[in-house]
């Protein structure tokens, strides 16, 4: 039956607006950050850091749906979300990102550090308007430039403990950034379809899967010495450092396995991979961080 456009959405319309799943990786990394960085923090204002970066990243998502619900129609993956399918206005979204957006900044500088809060608001405003309204719709490079947006979360975290950005947040902000090509091009070779329907010119609609493939390769090389950098700067063990270049390889594995794959099961795996690959390298660094006896960055 169809739904009265300008009735109110529901509560789990108003949830699959945040993108809980994406969400539930960005606060890790975010609480990764906070758990290494040295100095403390009250556990309390740590919470609420970590819940700022949640909802920062979730208004985020729901003003990104809120813009992209033209082509978020046209696209099998997400057609099924609240606003293509009328379960929700979308100027009701609009002001639910708006509201939780403006929120999180103003609880973390209230209560947290106004360093931190303005991460939260660059990483914000960069996800909605050089990613979400600039990039892309434009650009195959979209991504890699937009994409800075997402790798911000553990220097939050860091800067929330210590209220200045060093090299150590800088190594963990080149972390995500590097890996973010291939976790999105991994997807984006077996949507391509779906990208070409809705004319976002994501890298294999623009330039074919074999270069999608090889620039796929080329970051996982980057992102290989890039992930033992904690261990070099001493924010983590050898222990960690093994873990980065055990999983570095098979991330490789995984990218020369695409290379060779006329299918789209290696790139379907390779995508499943970086999820965990990042996962377990957020969890490695939390339980190999030097500051771990003190149960990192947070103290009674
Ligand atoms: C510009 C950067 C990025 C793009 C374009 C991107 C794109 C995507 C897309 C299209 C999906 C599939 C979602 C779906 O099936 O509806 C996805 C899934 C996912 N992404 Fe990313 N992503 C980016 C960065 C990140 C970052 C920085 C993180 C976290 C650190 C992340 C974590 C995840 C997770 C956990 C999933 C799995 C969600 C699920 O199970 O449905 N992504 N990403
Ligand atoms: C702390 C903070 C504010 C972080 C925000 C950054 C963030 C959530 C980054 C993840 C990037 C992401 C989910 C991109 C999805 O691309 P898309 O929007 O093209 O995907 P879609 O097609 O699924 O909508």
């Amino acid at each position: 039956m169809e739904r009265d456009l300008t009735s109110s959405g529901e509560v789990r319309d108003f949830i699959a607006l945040l993108k809980p799943r994406v969400m539930s990786l960005v606060v890790f990394s975010g609480l990764a950050g906070l758990l290494v960085a040295p100095g403390s923090i009250h556990p309390v204002l740590g919470a609420v850091a970590v819940f700022c970066i949640a909802v920062g990243a979730g208004a985020s998502g729901a003003i990104n749906m809120w813009y992209d619900r033209d082509i978020d129609a046209v696209m099998t993956r997400t057609r099924g979300r609240p606003i293509p399918m009328g379960k929700m206005p979308p100027a009701e979204a609009l002001s639910f990102g708006v509201v939780l957006a403006v929120f999180a900044v103003a609880l973390m500088g209230l209560a947290v550090n106004w360093a931190a809060a303005a991460l939260l608001a660059v990483a914000t405003l960069f996800y909605v308007f050089v990613y979400t309204m600039w990039l892309k719709r434009r650009t195959p490079q979209n991504i890699v430039i937009g994409g800075a947006a997402g790798a911000f979360p553990p220097m939050i975290g860091w800067t929330a403990v210590t209220g200045d950005v060093t090299i150590e947040p800088i190594l963990l902000f080149a972390l995500i950034f590097f890996w973010t090509p291939p976790h999105f091009w991994a997807l984006a070779l077996y949507r391509c379809g779906d990208y070409a329907k809705a004319g976002v010119p994501m890298l294999p609609v623009v330039s074919g899967a074999r270069e999608t493939k090889k620039q796929i390769l080329i970051y996982t090389v980057l992102l290989l010495p890039l992930a033992v950098a904690p261990w070099w700067v001493g924010i983590a063990g050898l222990a960690y450092a093994a873990t980065a270049v055990v999983l570095g390889l098979l991330f490789l594995a995984g990218a020369v396995a695409v290379w060779f794959d006329a299918s789209d099961k290696a790139a379907r795996r390779l995508f499943g991979f970086s999820i965990f690959y990042l996962f377990a390298l957020f969890a490695m660094l939390i339980a190999d961080s030097n500051s771990l006896a003190l149960f990192g960055g947070v103290s009674f």
